[in-house]
């Protein structure tokens, strides 16, 4: 069942098209990652589906409701993880769950969403006191508080080490097999790897590449890599070979067959490939292919 659905999105700012003509649908239980460099139009696209702000053009539906038509009907199915939370630096962070829960119908205990996120030995401790990732655990702790059917997370890990990012990623995962719908946007491909279904990819403003995380890759490129070989031309290569830095790149579909040919070629010629590296497509290399003159 379709949770979000987008069509034809756009919104100006003055003359200026932040997201224009933007179409996705994100179903029941799907990670859906929205990715693209900085002013790509992702944070625009998450408050126009929030309903902080009303789209020019095209229609938003969340679980079949306007979101600035249906604006409390909305809010009360979503949760929504913001870049920049405006806590009270000198409330604990207990006491920022409990007086969040007076705003959330039918919240749950404010010691289950802390614990879901990860933040439950932190409760009595001051919010100016938690470091910048235990910061996003609160605002996790907060999106979770309402029981959400939807989820809006934006650069939910960010300032996370590690080992709190992976912990973020386990909740995401398991809200999302309990159904809840989850649009996230994220700067670290490698989240968007491992979380989302399907994937976005936004550039000033609009979708340029869209689908399923797995189709994406599978129709990506991949690359072989090895060090350059002295004293030889690489167009005498089977395969053509761009020069980066000190390093031989070979762009092919299937990559481990060209790794094949080109060692074939080397052990008839008696040199070695040192250094080769075989490496299958990418989201960071599809990422890096769009929008290159940013
Ligand atoms: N209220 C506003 N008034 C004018 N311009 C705005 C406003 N909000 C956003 N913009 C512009 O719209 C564009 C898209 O911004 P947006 O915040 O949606 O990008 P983003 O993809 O989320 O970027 P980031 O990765 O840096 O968070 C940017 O060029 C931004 O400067």
């Amino acid at each position: 069942m379709t949770a979000i659905t987008v069509r034809d999105l756009s919104r100006s700012y003055g003359g200026f098209e932040a997201v224009r003509r933007v179409s996705f649908e994100v179903a029941r239980g799907e990670i859906f990652a929205l990715l693209g460099r900085n002013g790509a139009g992702k944070t625009t696209t998450l408050e126009l589906l929030a309903g902080f702000q009303r789209p020019d053009a095209g229609q938003v539906r969340v679980l079949g409701l306007d979101p600035v038509k249906d604006r409390r009907a909305v809010r009360r199915s979503t949760g929504i993880m913001l870049q920049e939370a405006g806590f009270f630096p000198d409330l604990t962070v207990n006491q920022t769950a409990e007086s969040w829960r007076a705003f959330v119908p039918s919240a749950r205990p404010a010691f289950e969403a802390l614990e879901l996120a990860g933040l439950l030995q932190k409760a009595a401790v001051k919010v100016r006191q938690l470091s910048g990732g235990e910061k996003r655990r609160l605002d996790l702790a907060l999106a979770l508080l309402g029981r959400p059917k939807v989820l809006f997370l934006d650069e939910p890990t960010t300032g996370m080490d590690p080992e709190g990012r992976r912990a973020t990623w386990e909740v995401v995962r398991s809200l999302a097999d309990e159904g809840t719908a989850i649009l996230l946007t994220t700067h670290y491909l490698d989240e968007a790897q491992q979380l989302a279904r399907s994937v976005a990819i936004m550039d000033k403003g609009e979708i340029v590449t869209t689908g399923g995380m797995a189709e994406i890759l599978a129709a990506g490129t991949g690359r072989v890599i090895f060090e350059a070989l002295p004293g030889i031309d690489p167009s005498s290569l089977p395969l053509p070979v761009r020069v980066e830095g000190g390093r031989w790149v070979c762009s092919a579909d299937d990559p481990d067959l060209a790794a094949q040919t080109l060692l074939g070629w080397a052990a008839a010629q008696g040199v070695r490939l040192r250094g080769l590296e075989v490496r299958t497509a990418s989201l960071e290399e599809l990422f890096l292919e769009v929008g290159t003159d940013a």
